[in-house]
């Protein structure tokens, strides 16, 4: 008699065993509900560690009397607007600067004031800016466009005193390209077939033109009615693994962060590249910039509840 034996890849040990062909049914609606019930919880788990960062990361850096604030894309920025929410303090003078439709209507949503970036008067710096992240290295450097949105994402950030990152530890990894597969590309939609070419001659292995959830739609357009090419690389070297003598040239693929963000952006087509790297914090306004793109410091979520942070070495 045939037996039905499912393996648990956690626990590694057989879940259900039957022996009967008229109980499968049962058998495969009963495991089926089992790994829902483990997929929801594991979601449920992932979601209250997204909360717990932005909470701890509002609480630590949100401005009193803050009057310019820039609210970032994704699904981690939620909680971010909720704990600034919950922080009761008198919202009724600041400004929140979006980073594109979704953000645009978080903040509405949440009774907050919007101002659209090119409506910032001149002269004008955020007193802060939140948003999520697909992954941070150890010096910071960040991956993000997951969701479609990073031009105007760089830009608010570009334009705040201090950028703050909030995430779940999925995203916290030693260097980039670790556990997410690609590099989200801002690029314009004439050009896009053209800088597919020219990321394949840089090594990425696969680059491709995001389509829609339903592909019939064709290309997804970003909020600038751009489109964006997913850029598959291996992991990138820090500069520190340049000074330790490893290879960051693009040999093989193989690319130091700067250097190939640099690089991408070159490519004439291309609006912005998803990665947030180089210079921060008082480096950067030393430099003419307000604050860098990379963040000061990335929050992130741990399963067990707790939060670690990573923070700019000045
Ligand atoms: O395009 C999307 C943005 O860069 C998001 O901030 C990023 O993808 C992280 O999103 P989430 O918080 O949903 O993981």
């Amino acid at each position: 008699m045939k037996s039905i034996v499912l393996l648990s890849s956690t626990f590694r040990s057989p879940i259900c065993s039957i022996p009967s062909l008229v109980a499968r049914t049962t058998f495969q609606k009963t495991c089926l509900d089992y790994f829902n019930r483990r997929h929801q919880s594991n979601m449920a788990s992932i979601e209250a560690s997204k909360r717990a960062a932005a909470t701890e990361a509002v609480k630590n850096h949100y401005p009193l009397n803050a009057k310019w604030v820039g609210i970032g894309s994704g699904t981690t920025i939620v909680y971010v607007v909720e704990a600034i929410k919950n922080l009761g303090t008198d919202t009724s003078l600041t400004r929140f600067v979006p980073t594109g439709y979704q953000s645009k209507q978080l903040i509405t949503k949440a009774g907050l004031t919007p101002v659209e970036f090119d409506a910032i008067p001149e002269g004008v710096v955020l007193d802060i800016a939140f948003d999520g992240a697909d992954e941070v290295d150890d010096d910071l450097n960040c991956i993000k466009g997951g969701g479609a949105c990073l031009f105007q994402e760089k830009i608010v950030a570009l334009q705040a005193k201090e950028f703050i990152c909030v995430a779940d530890s999925r995203k916290l990894q030693n260097r980039l390209l670790t556990n997410w597969a690609y590099i989200p590309i801002e690029v314009a939609p004439i050009a896009a077939h053209r800088v597919v070419r020219k990321l394949k001659e840089m090594g990425s292995k696969n680059p491709a033109i995001r389509l829609n959830t339903v592909a019939k739609e064709g290309p997804l357009k970003t909020d600038q009615g751009f489109f964006i090419v997913d850029a598959p690389f291996p992991p990138l070297l820090t500069p520190s693994d340049v000074q330790a003598g490893k290879d960051g040239s693009g040999k093989a693929g193989v690319w130091e962060v700067s250097t190939l963000a640099n690089k991408i952006k070159a490519i004439p087509g291309v609006l912005e590249v998803g990665i947030f790297h180089g210079i921060t914090g008082p480096q950067a306004q030393e430099a003419g910039a307000v604050g860098g793109q990379k963040p000061f410091a990335a929050y992130f979520g741990l399963p067990d509840g707790s939060v670690t942070v990573r923070r700019a070495i000045h």
